[in-house]
Formats: C-alpha cells, structure tokens, sequence
C-alpha cells in the first residue's frame, strides 16, 4: 500500500453505513464527458442504472436518436447497444435526482467572461446550480461526486450548500467526491475502457472512506484496483489542474524548441524523437503543432494561474501563464509566416484551410487553433476556403464570425465538402488539423489545379515533404528550416538543393 493510499485501510464500512449500495447512477451534463463516461458505465456495469440528464431537452433529444450530438469513435455502438436498456437519456433532472444512489456533476466548467476573474477563473455558475437542484430535490442519501474540472476546494462549496439542506431534513446525507476525468477527445472510449488511472477524492472521515468506497466499487467493475488512486478532496481536484498544467507544458516546450528548429536547420521531430528517447522524459506529448487547442488545456492553466494569483504566488502564477503564452504565440508566428512566405500578402488570395477541430477524430472545434491562425489571416484579407471531414460549415462560420465578425465572414470564407475542391485556385494550403486523410489526399492532382507558385504550410507535420518538393510545392513545415535556407554544413541561405533531414 502506498502512502498516498492511505485511506484504503479505513475501507470496511462504519457500524450504520450510511449509503446503499450503488444501483442507480445519475449524470447531470450531457455532453463530451457526461455521455461518453456514462455509456463505459453502463456498458461494463450490467447491474447499475445509469441516466443522462441535461437542462437542454434538444441535446437529450440527440442523445435518444441515431444522430448523437458529438462524434467519437465506438460511442455510438456502445449507446446504441445500452440505451433503453441500462443508459437512458432525460431532461428531468428531478426526477433523475431523486432516484440516484449517486450523482455525477459533470456540467461545463469555461473561462468565465465577465466579472471577477475575468478571462481566467473557471465559471462555478453551472456547478453551483446542480448543487442547489440537488439539494432541492435529493429526498435522501446521496453521494455526489464532482467530475467536471474544478478549482481546489470547489467541493467545499459544494457541500456548504447541501449542509443547509441536511440541516432542514433528516432524511438527508450528503459526501461530496471529487473524481476529476482525464479521457482525452477522439479517444474517449479507448480511455475510458482502459484508463491509466482513476482517481477518487474523499473526506477524510468514516463516511467518506464509506462513499469513496462505493464508488471505488463501481469502476472495480472493470479498472484493476491498483490503477484507482483515492487521495484526499483537494489533492483529487488540484491533481486534475495539474495533469492539464503538465500536458500543456510539454507541448508549448516543444514548440518553443520547434521556432529555434526554424531558426537553426535543427528539425524538430529530430529532436522531439532524441529527446523523448531518454525514458525520463518519454516520447508521448511532444508533437510540435500550430499550438494546443480543445476545450481543456487553455482553461485550466489559466484556472491555475487564477488560483496562483488568489494565494499570492505570484512566481508561480508567472511560470504558467508562460505555457499559454507560448501557445498564442505560436499560432501567431504560423500565421505571420505564411504571410511572410507569401510574398508579404495575401489580401485577395484564396488559402486552402484543411482542418478546423482542435485535433483528429472529433467534430468539437473550441479553442481549435484554426480559429486563431483564420483570424489572423483574415485581418490581413485572405479569402478562405475550408474543409474539415467532421466540422459542419455552420459551426466553421459561428465560431469564425465570433472572432472575426460576421461581415468579414460571409465576404470571405467559404466552405466545402471535400479538400480537392477547397484547394481549387489556391496559393496555399494550411494543414491545420492532422486527419488521418490529408496524410494521402492526391497532391499531385491538386498542384494541378492550383495557382503557382503554391505553397503548402503543414502546421502538423503530418506530410511528406521531399514527396510534395518533388512535385513541385514550396513546403514550409513547423519546426524546420525551409529547405533553401541551409545548405549541409548548416550555413544560411547557400541552398542545399536537397532536405538534409529525413521525414517522419
Ligand atoms: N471535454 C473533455 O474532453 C473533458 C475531459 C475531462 C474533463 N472535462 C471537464 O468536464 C466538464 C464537462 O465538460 P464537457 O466537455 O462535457 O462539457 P459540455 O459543454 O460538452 O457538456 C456540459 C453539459 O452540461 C449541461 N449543463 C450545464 N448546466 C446544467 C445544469 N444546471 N443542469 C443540467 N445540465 C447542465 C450543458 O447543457 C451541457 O450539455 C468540464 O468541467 C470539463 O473541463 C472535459
Ligand atoms: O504532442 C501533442 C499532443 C497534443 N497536441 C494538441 O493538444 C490539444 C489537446 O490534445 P489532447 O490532450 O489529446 O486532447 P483533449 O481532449 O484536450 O484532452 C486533454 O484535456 C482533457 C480535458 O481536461 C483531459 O481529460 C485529457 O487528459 C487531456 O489530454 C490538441 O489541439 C492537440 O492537437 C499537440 O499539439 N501536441
């Protein structure tokens, strides 16, 4: 046993358990998390009942139909397998709360936009209003377990709001979990069914120990015991910022490393592949790329930055706020380079934009760094075309016209239904999301149909670029010189006539 495990010695049950055993499950917030997390529960736990609840009937509509509302691989087999069944999809929350032996809060948790914090702070609002709903309308025991990403001691909240409840009815028994999820989007379902970890945090106290038990039982369903980690309430909660912090670190390091790769002739994957050769550091998350989106990493550094400020760390708060930083500025140094390689101007030339999720095998786009890198090239007066396999042109438009206004949009921004048509009369293409699918798009026939000289700029490095040079593009990828620009002995601007470094 371990010594962080130390609450596992206290896990034979008080006299007077206070909980029932777990049978019915209940999961406010219906979206990326909440519906995937659900759909591993009640596929691997036949014996629990587990319902979906979420204020907005439409999204509960989706998730009762064969078009759900979010796209990741295996969740559909597995709803459409469980659903009717063990999973079921309401919109009445009440009901839904009242029937539980356990509740999920696993509401949305963004940046909040006004007030105090500002552009920082997670926004507690949608957490606290499942808090008081629950205590509204619990009728009895429950455990309630935080697995939205939350700020350290979110819990405590929690609990003072449901304490006040408990002390006008003494049907009521509250212990508030923190059970943070680390499923990454696109491969939800893989990291759910076989997670690196699971982490429970509890109270430290005879009925904690008996609530974190229980739910420690429910995963045992199909996790080994030794990949469950139960640690105090704010360890569970700050581990989850941190976990973020971490990740997010590692891919603004690289990409830091990846603009001295451009200065120098190094090339990036080169060194990525070094260094996370050495075991220490390892090889996983050291992907240079045009800068980290997706709903999570941004928000939750800056949460911690909040947290920093609010406890004085002012230092600490400071080596974060690096992380994000860096991370705009590459997306701002992309994008300033395809301008720069374009002559200095794209103002009425067509740029292909082949991607606009935040990253493979999702439709979600928030915080995708082709938001940024669009907005950038816009203000600068490119016209755009686009195409992502999983984006409808709907959300491309939304999400570009709430940077960008939409007057500049529909003046400027077109979308299609497939990349050789969005390359059509291109002066560039833009690799902004690494599908699998523009790893073996016919670039022969699209140089073809482009205008010349063309240029493709891989904000991914997912692409071939001796292939593509062959064909006759110029190839700027992130993280390496062009291919002018050193000769082999690394002297700028003799031109090598030859790429010197190997593509991965
Ligand atoms: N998306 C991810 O990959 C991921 C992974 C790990 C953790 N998280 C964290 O999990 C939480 C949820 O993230 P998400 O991506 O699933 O968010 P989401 O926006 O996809 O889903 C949240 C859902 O909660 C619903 N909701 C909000 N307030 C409600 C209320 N009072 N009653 C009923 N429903 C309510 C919303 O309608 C929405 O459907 C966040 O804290 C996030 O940081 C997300
Ligand atoms: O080497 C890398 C790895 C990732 N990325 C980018 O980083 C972003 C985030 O990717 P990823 O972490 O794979 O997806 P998320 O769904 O955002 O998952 C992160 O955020 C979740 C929400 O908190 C956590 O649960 C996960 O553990 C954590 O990986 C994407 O834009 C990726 O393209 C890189 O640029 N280089």
């Amino acid at each position: 046993m371990t010594q962080k495990d130390t609450s596992l010695e206290f896990f034979t049950f008080p006299p007077s358990s206070m909980f029932r055993e777990v049978k019915n499950i209940t999961c406010v917030g219906a979206g990326y998390v909440g519906g995937p997390t659900c759909a591993m529960i009640a596929c691997k736990c036949p014996d629990i009942r587990v319902t979906v609840v979420d204020m907005n009937a439409e999204k509960i509509a989706q998730w009762n139909s064969d078009e759900l509302p979010i796209f990741e691989p295996g969740l559909e087999e597995v709803v459409k397998r469980q659903r009717g069944t063990n999973l079921f999809f309401s919109s009445d929350v009440p009901k839904a709360i009242r029937e539980a032996d356990l509740i999920f809060i696993s509401v949305n948790t963004p940046t909040k936009m006004y007030g105090r914090g500002k552009g920082m702070a997670p926004d507690l609002k949608y957490v606290e209003s499942v808090a008081r709903t629950i205590a509204e309308h619990a009728g009895g025991p429950k455990i309630v377990v935080e697995k939205s990403t939350v700020p350290v001691r979110a819990a405590e909240s929690i609990k003072t709001i449901l304490m006040e409840a408990q002390k006008h009815n003494r049907e009521l028994h509250f212990q508030v979990l923190s059970n943070p999820e680390f499923l990454a989007e696109g491969t939800a379902m893989k990291d759910l069914a076989k997670p690196d970890r699971v982490l429970i945090g509890g109270e430290s106290s005879p009925e904690g120990y008996e609530a974190v038990s229980h739910l420690v039982r429910v995963y045992e369903h199909w996790v080994d015991r030794s990949r469950i980690i139960t640690t105090n309430t704010w360890s569970s909660e700050l581990s989850k910022l941190a976990a973020n912090a971490f990740l997010a670190q590692r891919i603004s390091s690289i990409n830091a490393i990846s603009a001295i790769c451009e200065a120098t002739g190094a090339d990036v994957s080169e060194v990525a592949h070094a260094v996370g050769y050495d075991s220490r550091i390892g090889n996983k998350f050291l992907q240079a790329s045009v800068g980290f989106g997706g709903s999570c990493f941004q928000k939750d550094v800056l949460s911690l930055v909040y947290l920093c400020e609010s406890l004085n760390l002012g230092k600490v708060a400071n080596y974060w706020r690096g992380v994000i930083e860096i991370n705009d500025w590459q997306r701002r140094r992309f994008a300033d380079k395809i301008v720069g390689e374009l002559f200095n101007t794209v103002a009425g030339k067509k740029i292909a934009i082949l991607g606009f999720s935040f990253k493979k095998n999702t439709g979600d786009t928030r915080e995708s760094s082709a938001i940024y890198v669009a907005k950038h090239l816009l203000e600068e007066c490119a016209e755009l075309s686009f195409y992502d396999p999983k984006v409808t042109e709907a959300q491309i438009r939304s999400e570009l016209a709430l940077v960008s206004g939409k007057e500049t949009v529909d003046r400027l921004v077109k979308v299609h239904s497939n990349a050789a048509q969005a390359c059509e009369k291109a002066h560039a293409i833009v690799i902004l999301t690494e599908w699998d699918e523009f790893k073996t798009l016919d670039y022969a026939s699209i140089y073809k149909t482009m205008q010349h000289p063309s240029a493709i700029f891989d904000g991914r490095l997912i692409l071939d670029k001796k292939q593509l040079r062959e064909i006759g593009f110029r190839v700027f990828a992130i993280g390496s010189a062009p291919e002018q620009a050193y000769n082999m002995f690394g002297t700028a601007g003799c031109g090598s006539g030859g790429d010197s470094s190997p593509n991965r």
